[in-house]
């Protein structure tokens, strides 16, 4: 069965549950602070409950690979189970795996993460575009035949990102800005979102020197446990901020284990983030 488009899906989604992502980052950290073992069962015990507790009524969940990846294959078949259940029980799927690389070993990891029978289908994929954008193109196709989306990092949340993304081009440009040009390309015409997303952090204050309207999602994480709060957006995104779908997760994930504490810290980002969009 053929997938409606990745950006019709998550627009549905925003429209029905509001935009706010939360991460599953099961970081030693957090295991400890929720009394398990930083092991393969903590693991599983950890991503089981953020997905029992969010996959119902967050529009995005965005497992971090690799805190999954650190546990060998045990590890990664926990990720397994924890994107099909999460999908099953209705959110979209973000895989936050930053995949980037050339010619067909894009394709594979293309192939792992957005082909319909990969163990690890997901909705949509991080990618990094810093081998150049063209080397994402086999994941572009393979996302367009299988109605997923990327995210593609353009101006990332990280302080150390400037280095590269606002490095000036020949053209006057610079590469965070060529970014979101060739994201704008790519989602032309879609309605009602475009499939390709940018990562743009939440944490970068006033954007308004870049175009952030590509007709796409911009993934904004920063709210939380990096300082951004969902009253900066509008200073961030401005007229883009319909289409931004804030990601949380350790500010969400440090009030477990327990279901309803987690559910109530996420519904109190959500509703910040709609009377913030609300007002603007
Ligand atoms: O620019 C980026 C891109 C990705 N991330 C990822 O988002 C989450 C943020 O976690 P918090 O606990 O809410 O800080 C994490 O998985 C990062 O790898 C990002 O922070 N910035």
């Amino acid at each position: 069965m053929t997938l409606e488009p990745f950006g019709a899906r998550l627009r549905r989604a925003m429209d029905e549950r509001g935009p706010l992502c939360v991460g599953i980052d099961p970081h030693a950290s957090l295991l400890s602070e929720w009394g398990l073992n930083d092991d393969v069962a903590g693991l599983e015990r950890f991503s089981r409950t953020v997905v029992e507790a969010m996959a119902d009524r967050v529009a995005v969940l965005k497992p971090q690979s690799a805190f999954f990846e650190r546990f060998g294959s045990r590890g990664v078949a926990v990720l397994e189970k924890s994107v099909q259940e999460a999908r099953e029980a209705g959110a979209l799927v973000v895989m936050d795996a930053k995949r980037g690389d050339i010619g067909s070993t894009m394709a594979a990891y293309a192939e792992s993460f957005l082909h319909k029978d990969a163990p690890l289908f997901s909705d949509a994929l991080t990618v990094s575009p810093y081998l150049g954008y063209g080397s994402l193109s086999p994941a572009v196709a393979l996302a367009r035949e299988s109605g997923t989306g990327l995210f593609v990092l353009a101006l990332t949340s990280n302080p150390e990102g400037g280095e590269v993304q606002h490095a000036v081009r020949a053209d006057g440009r610079d590469v965070g800005a060529t970014m979101l040009a060739h994201l704008a390309a790519e989602n032309a015409g879609e309605e009602p979102l475009g499939s390709f997303g940018a990562v743009v952090g939440a944490t970068l204050g006033d954007l308004s020197s870049y175009d952030l309207g590509i007709n796409g999602p911009l993934l904004a994480p920063g709210v939380g446990a990096q300082g951004a709060t969902p009253a900066d957006l509008p200073r961030v995104f401005g007229s883009a901020l319909r289409n931004v779908v804030p990601n949380v997760s350790r500010g969400v994930l440090r009030h477990g284990p327990d279901v309803i504490a987690l559910r109530d810290a996420a519904q109190r980002f959500a509703d910040e983030i709609r009377v913030t969009l609300t007002a603007a």
